[in-house]
């Protein structure tokens, strides 16, 4: 995507050929900084810290993790150190996990001397392969956003309303949420976003907000609170959130909040959709509420925010009441009974394990086999 017209993506090769630059999500929107990682445990810590965060890019960084582990010592122990250390970084966003194992499966069988090159070459396809994913999820995503326009007056507003952060910045390009409202925008298509701010760490206030005005979307921030209220006003024509992981029969885990959206979208009529990549589907679950490891984060997410002062100071301020603790589950689960769709990049299923296997007979086979 491009940022005052230059095209970037959020994670691309150094100039020397070998480390690993990512965008420092933590810094944005007030400063637009890169990170240079020049090892397994830079990349680990820059997911953990969140200076790389959204289910794809934390499994494209993951890759490169190991490419960056296997150029200091690709023997069989160090290629299971690096899986281990890079796979104990975040419990939810099944990319991760889904990432590690392909690069295993292409580095085990190699002779160690083979296995760096291989690796690089593996984390570039990884990277690409996203890419056109979330091009294709956006495509398919435009095609709701038409229907939705086709039952309204000639240039009347389409109001979304999106959680959290699901733009190029949660992959490494053109996000899974968000890319359908890009390709809407671009066809002159009116639409409108309302950002939930995505209490605690702001993804959607600072990250969302951020792309979508470098873009020129209208949208507009709302509290977490209001959404359920604009449902009920008729102000919102269709949710639209991504996913770390969805279980084979269409539980959708996702930033903590999204199931509160979920019901307020069913008991207002509202269709709620979900963008995601086959590699963020989990087969081997069937049960997202039971099953998905939820992320709990530090107290001190929901204890203080970070932001800009006055004087232009970026910072951190306690919000909460000294000497009160804080519980911070990063993710929820939506069942798929409040699902209206999933979009892939194989067009839009619906939430059930008949709608997934028909999309993908090839990759549900695989899991049931
Ligand atoms: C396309 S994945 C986006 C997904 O990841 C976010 O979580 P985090 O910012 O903690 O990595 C959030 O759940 C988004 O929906």
């Amino acid at each position: 995507m491009k940022i005052n017209g230059q095209a970037y993506r959020t994670i691309w090769l150094a100039q020397d050929g070998w480390r690993v630059a990512v965008i420092d999500q933590t810094k944005l929107p007030f400063r637009f900084e890169t990170v240079t990682l020049g090892s397994a445990e830079q990349a680990a810590e820059a997911i953990r810290s969140m200076v790389v965060r959204g289910a794809p890019l934390i499994g494209a960084t993951a890759a490169y993790g190991v490419a960056l582990a296997m150029r200091v010592d690709a023997s069989d122990g160090a290629l299971e150190a690096a899986l281990a250390l890079l796979g104990a970084t975040r419990p939810t966003a099944v990319n991760l996990h889904w990432a590690l194992a392909r690069m295993r499966d292409r580095l085990a069988p190699l002779a160690p001397e083979e296995r760096m090159a291989a690796a690089y070459e593996e984390a570039a396809a990884l990277c690409d392969e996203d890419v056109a994913l979330c091009r294709a999820i956006g495509e398919h995503g435009l095609g709701i956003i038409r229907e939705i326009a086709a039952g309204k007056q000639p240039g009347e507003r389409i109001n979304l309303l999106t959680h959290c952060n699901a733009g190029w910045l949660a992959t490494v390009d053109w996000g899974t949420a968000l890319a359908p409202i890009y390709l809407a925008h671009d066809a002159g298509i009116p639409i409108h976003v309302w950002v939930d701010e995505t209490r605690p760490r702001n993804q959607g206030a600072a990250l969302t907000a951020y792309e979508l005005g470098s873009h020129g979307v209208p949208h507009t921030v709302i509290s977490d609170n209001a959404g359920g209220h604009l449902m009920q006003r008729g102000e919102v024509d269709m949710v639209i959130v991504g996913t770390d992981r969805t279980t084979a029969t269409g539980d959708v885990a996702n930033k903590i909040g999204t199931y509160l959206k979920a019901l307020a979208a069913h008991d207002n009529g509202v269709p709620f959709y979900v963008a995601l990549p086959s590699p963020t589907i989990d087969w081997s679950l069937s049960d997202g509420l039971r099953e998905i490891p939820i992320e709990e984060r530090s107290a001190r997410e929901v204890t203080h925010l970070a932001g800009l002062s006055e004087d232009g100071e970026v910072g951190t301020f306690r919000i909460v009441a000294p000497g009160s603790g804080a519980a911070n589950p990063a993710f929820d689960v939506t069942p798929a009974r409040l699902v209206t769709g999933l979009i892939t990049e194989r067009g839009v299923a619906p939430a059930s394990s008949e709608g997934l296997a028909r999309l993908f007979p090839d990759l549900a086979r695989g899991a049931a086999a």
